[in-house]
């Protein structure tokens, strides 16, 4: 293929409810997503960052800059451009792996598209559909809490994962599982805590939870492994797993027992399926994390979870968890379970009047 050009959208979607993590509260996502188009197909990609760096050092307006200024330039100068050449090409610019993973994933749709195969297909999946998650945001209250956990799985979501932080952690547990039992229920603390508050998290062990997801710093690997000695319950990191390197480092120092895979964290999707194999082979079990990607991005992640390594439910809400109005035809749970779309490419495409409408800014370069 070759590259012809690169649309830049930045587009604004009201969240249905206000999310409150260990890092903030979000009222609304704000996305940078990618058109490619080439002489052969089009192709989308969808970046995960968001526009502060407060989840990673990554934010909106450093993407767009890396991308106009740094990235799109020798993707456009390959003369045979397939998604595998994409890393490789643009290996010489340190970091901005949600920049890069969202120009890989353009380029991989659009090759995709013009071969009328999958993205699931490519990546290996074998299955039709997911079992989803989803995480559930700090709250104000313990009844507000009690109130979106009983929501959530009244629509039949299979596992429940609560966002923590010192002073809302203990109590919010012991609450979900006296009122629910023993459902699959699982923390998220976005490295809120620090060594001081082992003891404090090793009260968890008395709930039986899935895993505690990245607790400390997303440097402190060392840590990790610390706290993996301390605890019963399983770790799982996040923010620390950036590559399949990365991953493998993690394992062997003994810093998790599960991994949370997000394609936009660490360069696209290929990595992601490195890291896929990585795990499989140490027999670390992974899951699919979410970034609130809207119904492009949240395609591609369906097709990742369908993997056979992908043994726990990931965070592959529908879209009404996020969004009133997706800018594709929403994703939707039924039974538990969100379809993996089948169509060539990611498998959708956005709907151009919802996708008109909450857009911001837009730019078309040449390449
Ligand atoms: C589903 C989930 O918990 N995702 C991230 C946290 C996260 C990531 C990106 C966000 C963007 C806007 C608002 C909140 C966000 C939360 C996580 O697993 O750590
Ligand atoms: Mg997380």
């Amino acid at each position: 293929m070759k590259l012809e050009a690169v649309e830049l959208r930045t587009i604004r979607i009201p969240l249905v409810a206000p999310f409150r993590t260990s890092f903030g509260t979000e009222y609304g996502k704000e996305v940078l997503l990618l058109e490619v188009v080439t002489d052969e197909a089009r192709g989308w990609g969808e970046c995960v960052a968001d526009p502060a760096p407060l989840y990673s050092s990554e934010y909106n307006a450093a993407a767009e800059h890396v991308l106009r200024h740094h990235l799109i330039g020798p993707v456009a100068a390959a003369p045979d451009l397939r998604a595998d050449v994409v890393a490789r090409t643009l290996a010489p610019f340190k970091g901005h792996r949600m920049a890069k993973a969202a120009l890989e994933t353009a380029v991989l749709d659009a090759e995709l598209r013009a071969t009328g195969t999958s993205l699931g297909r490519y990546l290996g999946a074998v299955h039709d559909s997911v079992p989803s998650g989803v995480s559930v945001g700090i709250m104000d209250s313990l009844p507000e809490l009690l109130d979106a956990v009983e929501s959530n799985l009244a629509q039949g979501y299979v596992r429940i994962k609560l966002k923590i932080e010192p002073g809302w952690d203990v109590e919010p547990v012991r609450a979900v599982r006296e009122r629910f039992g023993d459902i699959p229920l699982q923390v998220d603390a976005n490295t809120a805590y620090a060594a001081a508050d082992t003891r404090r998290l090793a009260e968890l062990d008395a709930f039986d939870l899935l895993l505690i997801e990245q607790p400390f710093d997303e440097e402190d690997l060392l840590g990790h492994a610390r706290l993996a000695r301390a605890l019963r319950t399983p770790i799982c990191l996040d923010e620390s797993i950036t590559s399949a390197r990365a991953a493998a480092a993690a394992i062997t120092l003994g810093a998790c027992s599960v991994v949370n895979i997000k394609p936009g964290r660490v360069g696209g999707y290929l990595e992601a399926r490195r890291i896929h194999d990585v795990c499989a082979a140490h027999g670390v079990p992974v899951w699919c994390g979410g970034m609130l990607e809207t119904g492009i991005g949240r395609a591609a992640n369906l097709a990742l979870a369908a993997l056979p390594g992908f043994s726990l439910p990931g965070d592959t809400s529908a879209s009404d968890r996020y969004f009133a109005t997706d800018i594709t035809v929403p994703h939707r749970l039924q039974d538990g379970r969100v379809q993996v779309p089948a169509g060539p490419g990611i498998g959708v495409d956005p709907l151009p009047d919802v996708l008109d409408a909450v857009t911001v800014a837009r730019d078309t370069i040449i390449a």
